[in-house]
């Protein structure tokens, strides 16, 4: 597109009206999967989504979230929310962080980069700290950058390395964190056979330490800065293996949730607490569980909680996670550019836009939605709205979680008649499922239902349209199965719990009385994915989408 003919106005859609209020609900974690006893959407009372399923054969359908659809290396990889919202939101496939980490390594070029070089500085004289998400899980980190960072990083001269790992449990089975750590401690003992001085330094589980986002628990964060950066927590190890296989062997242990611990020497002194002329680097690509530290380890007036100590040290991302704040300012590999997003459009044409979940997901459906970017484009025509989450619990305890809550103030927002947008996230499937507790997802489930009845209820009031997805799957498989879906047994004979995203494809349904009798889901796109929906919605705002933009999943047949 030649930037001197470029415009933002949006051309008129040829049959569709303007003026229509639209509901768009994004169901975190909510796949469509074979119906058996692990399959919480199908065991959970859902009257709402099936009657949308089983009642208008055309204005339902099945769209792709996982692997190549939402721009990740391969089909292999399971979707999750970043990927799947910036699709959804920005109506475009970009080659995701995961992958341009891939090809930065692959051809060398992370090495040549700014990033790079501003951390290199400290590498004769000082420490590389590696702060991240320590699987092979994909969404936030890959175990296999990791390796190759560390070994790119001590041929170029690092001669110190600390590593501080955070155990997953999340996006892999729970109990994978120790092979995960033998792995590495392999690595790092490789490199002390050549000389370079590798180790563990801290560790934790990702839910506990470090790894909270969207700012609903600061003391996530600390916990992590206090053994990371002081070299302080309530363990303290002479390995990391010892550390995560002793702390596993707690009661009700699990990866997601060990507790902070530090690696000592023969003496009881931390081995890598982050001091003075250290470099720093962050090494999950993705966003929203690092900004938080990101904000710690850089801002000069940070006030969330007391740092005690502030080393004066040379940070960088593995990516920049916040393009609108530029943080971190100094990153190894450059974010996707994902700018003119359906956001942006839609309100530069005059639609008002009101976006709301709770605390979890609020960054989801507008941080995410808008292509990484904080805050309004225009906020005399935007307002979102974040229902403060529960913090300190597992959403097993409260599987309901916030979705009343966030289907009122959506209710509400519709009948005021001052938006023409309404976009929620409703979190409950994803975030109960991950807990692998399959009792309390089929109740999160239920309570996702119950929500959209009472959006697309308001939605009737008001003779608007309704468009309702997901983002990928999670509650509607909770077991690990085998090539032929059936489920593993553990050596016990217990099955193995999946407490992760799936590749399963999502719905979207459309609707509502507001909705062109005419329209329908077209039958001929090859292979539709979660980026087919922003074209979907400009048309029921009376849109086309932007040329370059995924097209549009719906036709208008007359009648
Ligand atoms: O909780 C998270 O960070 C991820 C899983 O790692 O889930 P989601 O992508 O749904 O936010
Ligand atoms: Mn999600
Ligand atoms: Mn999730």
């Amino acid at each position: 597109m030649a930037s001197s003919a470029f415009s933002w106005n949006l051309p008129d859609h040829p049959k569709l009206p303007k003026g229509k209020t639209v509901a768009v609900v994004v169901l975190d974690g909510w796949g469509e999967a074979n119906a058996d006893e692990y399959n919480c959407i199908h065991v959970a009372e859902t009257p709402v989504m099936d009657s949308l399923k089983n009642g208008a054969p055309e204005r339902w359908r099945l769209v792709k979230a996982h692997g190549t659809a939402v721009g990740l290396p391969s089909d292999d990889d399971m979707g999750n929310s970043e990927v799947g919202h910036n699709a959804l939101g920005a109506g475009r496939i970009f080659a995701q962080g995961a992958k341009l980490v891939d090809s930065a390594l692959a051809s060398g070029k992370i090495y040549d980069g700014e990033g790079f070089n501003y951390i290199k500085e400290c590498f004769d004289k000082n420490t590389l700290h590696l702060i991240g998400l320590l699987s092979d899980g994909g969404v936030h980190s890959r175990l296999d950058q990791v390796q190759l960072l560390l070994k790119g990083a001590s041929e170029r001269g690092a001669k110190r390395i600390r590593v501080h790992i955070l155990t997953d449990g999340r996006d892999v089975l729970d109990g994978s964190s120790v092979g995960f750590v033998e792995t590495l401690e392999d690595d790092l003992s490789q490199l002390r056979e050549k000389g370079i001085d590798a180790r563990v330094a801290s560790g934790g589980g990702r839910m506990f330490v470090t790894m909270d986002r969207y700012e609903n628990d600061w003391d996530v964060v600390k916990r992590g800065w206090d053994a990371q950066v002081l070299g302080e927590a309530p363990y303290k190890f002479q390995s990391a293996v010892e550390a995560v296989k002793t702390l596993r062997a707690e009661p009700k242990a699990n990866d997601q949730y060990l507790p902070p611990f530090v690696i000592v020497d023969e003496s009881g002194k931390a081995v890598g607490p982050v001091v003075d002329g250290d470099a720093v680097v962050t090494f999950n690509f993705r966003a929203d569980r690092m900004v938080m530290l990101a904000k710690a380890l850089e801002y000069a007036d940070f006030d969330k909680f007391d740092r005690v100590r502030v080393p004066k040290i040379r940070y960088a991302g593995m990516l920049q996670y916040d393009g609108e704040l530029k943080l971190p300012s100094h990153y190894l590999v450059s974010p996707p550019e994902i700018e003119r997003t359906s956001g942006e459009y839609l309100v530069k044409n005059g639609i008002r836009t009101f976006a709301c979940s709770e605390t979890v997901k609020f960054g989801h459906v507008t941080f995410f939605w808008n292509g990484n970017r904080s805050g309004y484009f225009d906020e005399t025509k935007e307002e979102y709205v974040e229902v403060p989450s529960d913090s300190g619990i597992t959403f097993n305890v409260k599987p309901n979680m916030k979705a009343l809550e966030i289907a009122e103030k959506a209710r509400d927002a519709i009948l005021s008649g001052k938006f023409d947008q309404v976009r929620v996230n409703l979190p409950n499937g994803d975030m109960v499922g991950h807990t692998g507790d399959i009792e309390a997802t089929v109740v999160a489930c239920k309570a996702a239902d119950k929500a959209v009845k009472i959006i697309l209820d308001a939605i009737e009031q008001v003779g608007g349209i309704y468009l309702v997805t997901a983002d990928h799957g999670n509650a509607e498989d909770m077991v690990k199965r085998n090539k032929s879906g059936q489920p593993l047994l553990d050596k016990s004979g217990g099955i193995q719990i999946l407490t992760s995203h799936t590749l399963q494809p999502v719905p979207v349904a459309i609707g509502g009385p507001g909705l062109h009798p005419g329209v329908k889901f077209r039958s001929d796109i090859q292979i539709p994915g979660l980026a087919n929906v922003a074209a979907t919605v400009m048309n029921f705002h009376g849109y086309e989408a932007p040329a370059d933009y995924e097209t549009t999943l719906i036709e208008v047949v007359d009648n």
